[in-house]
């Protein structure tokens, strides 16, 4: 017996040391697949509501399929917000989901998902929220998965505080292991303080201007301009000692509501834009109004850079962050425009 026991714990210290190798040739391994790898640093900023986590979550519903820890936290949080509206269609309540009109027939959840939408949504107004056990992540999984909930998760307003993060790769595309780390932060004033932690190192600032915003004030402070706030925010981010060969890619975002608020509403109602006159009306007006925009936006770009960074990148795009597929084709052509870049840093270009 003793013999035995002796026996065994050497065969248990073999494989000790055995485990112990195979774990260190496993992290030796991982780390040169990382030297290896370029990661670029890409932070989203801009002022709050102007669609940065919406733009996180379509990036990350194109690029990664994984499914966290801190994910099922937070999504039971969204679920409790949210639930009600999809399951009753309801129309959301104001400030609370993206200003255009919801169409109900996208929310048609299907009756396993009902029951676990009534069912989380019972635990998340509960003060005494249970853990999550192995039932309950299955669970949100399979209604995380549903389409309505996706398209639910996406029209959410959840005012974002600190800083989320991923990593992904554009995976499908025939290219060499590029790894990007996207950083989320909230936009609202005393959001930002927290900012200049994350400026060290960064390959391209994804600036996000809610152009819709032109003729509305701030929810910190009902006395200020959204627009003029987005105007001095760039002005300041442009300016930062960091950034003086970072990338800058600005999302000139939200034009689905700018479409049809700018043949109601004139631009010239906003200061920064008070020098613009309509000439004509509909698709054409539309296009003049944005052109206008686009252009005092690069006017300030200029105005803000010092001639020492005049080789900084500079691209603006129209985006409407709801509408994946453009947000798709809008990162494909930020990532071609940074490997571009890269390459020309490296002298191959
Ligand atoms: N119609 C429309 N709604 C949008 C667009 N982008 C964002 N939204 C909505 O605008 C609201 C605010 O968007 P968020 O992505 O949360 O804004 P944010 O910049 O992350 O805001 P903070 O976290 O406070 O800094 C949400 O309800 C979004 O669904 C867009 O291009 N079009
Ligand atoms: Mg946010």
């Amino acid at each position: 017996m003793g013999l035995l026991c002796s026996r065994n714990s050497r065969y248990a210290e073999a494989d000790t040391e055995e485990n112990a190798q195979a774990a260190e040739i496993e992290r030796r391994i991982e780390q040169e697949r990382k030297a290896e790898k370029h990661i670029q640093k890409l932070l989203l900023l801009g002022t709050g509501e102007s669609g940065k986590s919406t733009i996180f979550k379509q990036i990350k519903l194109l690029f990664q399929t994984g499914f966290d820890e801190e994910e099922l936290k937070s999504c039971i949080s969204v679920i409790h917000a949210n639930i009600y509206q999809t399951i009753k269609y309801a129309k959301p309540e104001k400030g609370e989901f993206a200003q255009n009109e919801l169409d109900s027939s996208k929310y048609v959840l299907s009756v396993e998902n009902k029951v676990i939408g009534e069912k989380l949504s019972e635990i998340g107004s509960r003060l005494d929220c249970p853990c999550l056990n192995r039932e309950l992540a299955q669970e949100i999984e399979t209604l995380w998965k549903g389409s309505a909930f996706q398209e639910d998760v996406l029209y959410a307003r959840v005012r974002t505080t600190g800083v989320v993060e991923i990593q992904f790769s554009p995976v499908g595309e025939n290219k060499k292991s590029e790894v990007y780390r996207l950083f989320d932060v909230g936009g609202q004033r005393n959001e930002r303080r927290k900012w200049i932690h994350l400026f060290e190192d960064v390959t391209a600032v994804i600036f996000c201007a809610a152009i819709s915003e032109y003729d509305q004030t701030l929810f910190e402070d009902e006395q200020k301009n959204q627009m003029v706030e987005t105007k001095e925010l760039f002005d300041w981010v442009l300016k930062q000692p960091c950034f003086e060969k970072t990338s800058f890619m600005l999302f000139l975002n939200k034009f689905d509501i700018f479409e049809t608020k700018v043949l109601k509403v004139p631009l010239n109602v906003c200061e920064w834009f008070k020098d613009y006159q309509p000439v004509s009306t509909g698709k054409q007006e539309i296009e003049h109004a944005y052109e206008f925009v686009k252009k005092i936006f690069e006017e300030l770009y200029f105005q803000s850079t010092t001639p020492d960074r005049v080789d900084r990148v500079f691209k603006i795009y129209r985006t409407n962050a709801l509408d994946q597929k453009l947000v798709k084709k809008t990162f494909k052509l930020v990532d071609e425009s940074l490997r571009r870049r890269n390459l020309f840093e490296a002298g191959l270009l």
